[in-house]
């Protein structure tokens, strides 16, 4: 029987042994129909930023304390905490700063937290954010929507954030949402994003994540869209962040791994979606990027099984189902 809010993966002996293929990482593969894959990958958790900013019920701090203390224990390197947006905009995230105070931090992970400006940046500076990240888009309306300006008045913003950053030694990623498609314009011109990419880059941002926000790409058009933006910015500084609305997410990543990308946005249990962005699903679920990766032989130095029972306790918190394959498989066997 499935489980209506997410199940626990504590599994039995022979279960294990039936289900022992979902863990290993030893799988030969080291690349797809001749193409060099990365050796390791980088995963950044979105999930309690992402994830939760969209939940029309406000989540208890507690809950989102314990589950980012759970991803902690995953070997996730990067657990994306919340964000210092206005409570105005997104009052699910109204409790950031419990949020970093309560939070367990393990020296080798990172917990970067959104920036959308300067006001945002001292407060996350305050509350002892030691990175941050700032959002742009590529899309002009969805700019607006998103936060409130047009895209060159944001870019005007986070300069104004990265000056204060390089004088605190805070290190800033840089996004750019609707790489692939906009709510509101459609189709988005490749060298729009490159254009943006290229300026948050120029800026100091150390990685540009490109979000694909509604999740409307293929690897046709993330191919398209990674050539323009790789000629802007080092493939080395890039990342891909995937929703997966028409179930492309798995697929857009492996072509971004293929064309010299090693790290991936994703969201534990798949939860998520844009609160200025109607209809659009989650994030792409960690577990089943981790399971993708492991697949093919790349390291992420994440524990399946510890993820997955971090993502069966956010279910069971939200009380909804997990949005991972690969979890709702294993509940199944
Ligand atoms: C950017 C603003 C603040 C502009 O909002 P605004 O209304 O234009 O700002 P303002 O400067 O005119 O200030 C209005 C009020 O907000 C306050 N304020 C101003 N700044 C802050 C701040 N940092 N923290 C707390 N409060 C703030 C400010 O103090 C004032 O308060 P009042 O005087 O009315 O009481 C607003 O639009 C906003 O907060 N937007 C956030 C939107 C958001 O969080 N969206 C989701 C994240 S982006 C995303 O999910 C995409 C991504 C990253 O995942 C990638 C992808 O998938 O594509």
């Amino acid at each position: 029987v499935f489980p209506q809010a997410g199940c626990d993966v504590q599994l039995s002996a022979a279960t294990t042994a039936r289900v022992s293929f979902l863990y290993t990482d030893e799988a030969p593969v080291a690349g797809v129909a001749g193409q060099a894959l990365p050796e390791k990958v980088k995963i950044v958790e979105v999930g309690p930023r992402d994830g939760l900013q969209n939940e029309k019920t406000i989540v208890p701090t507690e809950t989102k304390i314990h589950l980012i203390d759970m991803l902690s224990e995953t070997g996730l390197p990067v657990i994306e905490a919340t964000s210092f947006v206005s409570p105005k905009w997104v009052p699910q995230m109204a409790d950031q700063v419990e949020v970093m105070k309560g939070i367990c931090k393990k020296p080798e992970v990172s917990y970067p937290v959104l920036t959308p400006n300067l006001k945002g940046f001292q407060a996350a500076v305050k509350a002892g954010a030691s990175e941050v990240a700032i959002f742009g888009a590529a899309s002009e309306l969805f700019s607006k929507k998103n936060i409130n300006c047009s895209v060159d008045e944001s870019l005007q913003r986070f300069d104004e954030v990265m000056k204060a950053a390089k004088e605190a030694g805070v290190p800033v990623r840089g996004y750019v949402s609707c790489v692939l498609g906009c709510p509101y314009e459609g189709k988005v011109a490749p060298e729009k994003v490159a254009h943006v990419a290229k300026r948050l880059y120029a800026m100091g941002c150390y990685e540009i994540s490109l979000g694909d926000t509604i999740g409307v790409g293929t690897p046709g058009s993330m191919t398209l869209m990674l050539e323009a933006v790789s000629r802007e910015v080092p493939v080395s500084a890039l990342a891909v962040h995937c929703h997966d609305t028409y179930g492309q997410a798995l697929a857009n990543i492996l072509t971004a791994l293929q064309m010299g990308i090693n790290v991936v946005d994703s969201s534990v249990a798949g939860l998520g979606g844009c609160p200025y962005a109607q209809g659009a699903s989650g994030n792409v679920a960690t577990e089943d990027v981790v399971y993708m990766l492991h697949g093919l032989g790349i390291q992420t130095g994440v524990d399946l099984s510890k993820l997955m029972n971090a993502g069966a306790f956010i279910c069971r918190s939200l009380n909804r189902k997990t949005n991972s394959k690969v979890a709702q498989a294993t509940c199944k066997l």
